[in-house]
C-alpha cells in the first residue's frame, strides 16, 4: 500500500504557520497582512474557491478583501481595480481568479500586478526570478506539490522528476523548483514521442494535464512518488442507473496506489495546499512590503 499524501493534513500545519506568523505581524506593525482576491463572473468552480480562500484568509488572521465584477466587466475597468489596489498600502496581495471571461487579457492584467503585491507568483517578474533561482513570489500549485515531496521524500537531490505538462501555472515553475532542489528534470507533454516510457523513469512523477485519469499503472516507475495536480468533474453512471459527478484526478489512483510508494489523492492532495501557500505568499509579500516601506 503506497503512502497516501494527505493534503488536508499538510496544508491545515501550513496554514498553522501563516496564522502565527499574521499573529507577530498584527503585533509589529498594528496591521494585518491584507489579501484582495478579484472575481471577474459567475463561474461556479471559481466561485467555490474564491469562497475558500476567503475563508482560509480570515481563519488565518488575515484582512481579505473580496472584488466581485460583472461577466461583462471591460479590461479598462479591471485594469483601474488592479492599479487602485497597488496602491493601497493595505493590500499586500493581489490574485485575479483565472480564468477570466474570454473578452478579457489574461496576460496583460497579471503584468498590471505590482510584482511585489503577486501572490499568484504569475508576473514575469516573479517568473524570471524563479527560473534564474532569486527570492520571489513562487506559485502556489508548484509551490505546495514542492512541501508535500519534501515531507514525504526529504532531500530530493539526484532524483529523477517527470512533469507531465508544460503551463505556465504549474508543469513550467514545477520544473524550476525541482530542478531548484537538484532533481534532474524530464518535461513531458502534447508532442513528445512516447510520453510514458519517459514516466516510467521518473522516481517522481507530477501530472499536470487536465485530462481524467490519464496516467495508469503503467506509466510508473515501482516505487515512485506520485503528485497528482488534475482536478477533473467527470459524469459515470452509478449504482442505481443514474448518471453520478465525481472529481477524479489525471492519475488513475486505483491502478497507479499499488505501485507507487507514496501518491496524493483527488480531491484532498494538492488542492487545499494551494490555498494554504497563497496565504502563505501573503505574510511573505506583506513581511516585504513592510520592510520596504521602512516603517
Ligand atoms: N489566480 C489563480 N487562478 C487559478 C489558480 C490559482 O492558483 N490562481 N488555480 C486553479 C484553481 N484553484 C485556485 O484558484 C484551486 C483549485 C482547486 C482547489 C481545491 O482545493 N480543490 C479541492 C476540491 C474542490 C472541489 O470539491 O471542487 C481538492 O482538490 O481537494 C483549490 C484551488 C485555477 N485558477
Ligand atoms: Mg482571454
Amino acid at each position: 500500500m503506497a503512502i497516501r499524501i494527505d493534503g488536508k493534513v499538510i496544508s491545515a500545519q501550513v496554514l498553522d504557520g501563516v496564522a502565527s506568523d499574521a499573529a507577530a505581524f498584527l503585533d509589529s506593525y498594528g496591521i494585518k497582512p491584507g489579501l484582495a482576491v478579484v472575481l471577474v463572473g459567475e463561474d461556479p468552480a471559481s466561485q467555490v474557491y474564491v469562497r475558500n480562500k476567503i475563508a482560509r484568509a480570515t481563519e488565518s488572521g488575515l484582512n481579505s478583501i473580496e472584488h466581485r465584477l460583472p461577466m461583462d466587466t471591460t479590461q479598462d475597468t479591471l485594469n483601474q481595480l488592479v492599479a487602485d489596489l497597488n496602491a493601497d498600502p493595505a493590500v499586500h496581495g493581489i490574485l485575479v481568479q483565472l480564468p477570466l471571461p474570454a473578452h478579457l487579457d489574461e496576460e496583460q492584467i497579471i503584468a498590471a500586478i505590482s510584482p511585489e503585491k503577486d501572490v499568484d507568483g504569475f508576473h514575469p517578474v516573479n517568473v524570471g526570478a524563479l527560473s534564474v533561482g532569486k527570492e520571489s513570489l513562487v506559485p502556489c500549485t508548484p509551490q505546495g506539490c514542492m512541501i508535500m515531496l519534501e515531507q514525504v521524500l526529504g532531500d530530493l537531490s539526484g532524483k529523477h522528476a517527470v512533469v507531465v505538462g508544460r503551463s505556465n501555472i504549474v508543469g513550467k515553475p514545477m520544473a524550476a523548483l525541482l530542478l531548484q532542489a537538484n532533481c534532474s528534470v524530464t518535461i513531458v507533454h502534447s508532442r513528445t514521442p512516447n510520453p510514458q516510457a519517459l514516466a516510467q523513469q521518473g522516481d517522481i512523477l507530477v501530472a499536470a494535464v487536465g485530462r481524467p485519469e490519464m496516467i495508469g499503472a503503467d506509466w510508473i516507475k515501482p516505487g515512485a512518488t506520485v503528485i497528482d495536480v488534475g482536478i477533473n468533474v467527470i459524469e459515470r453512471v452509478g449504482p442505481s442507473g443514474g448518471t453520478q459527478r465525481k472529481l477524479v484526478g489525471d492519475v488513475d489512483y486505483a491502478a497507479v496506489e499499488p505501485v507507487a510508494y507514496a501518491i496524493t489523492p483527488v480531491p484532498g492532495g494538492v488542492g487545499p495546499m494551494t490555498i494554504a501557500c497563497l496565504m502563505k505568499n501573503t505574510l511573505v509579500a506583506a513581511r516585504r512590503l513592510q520592510q520596504m516601506s521602512g516603517v
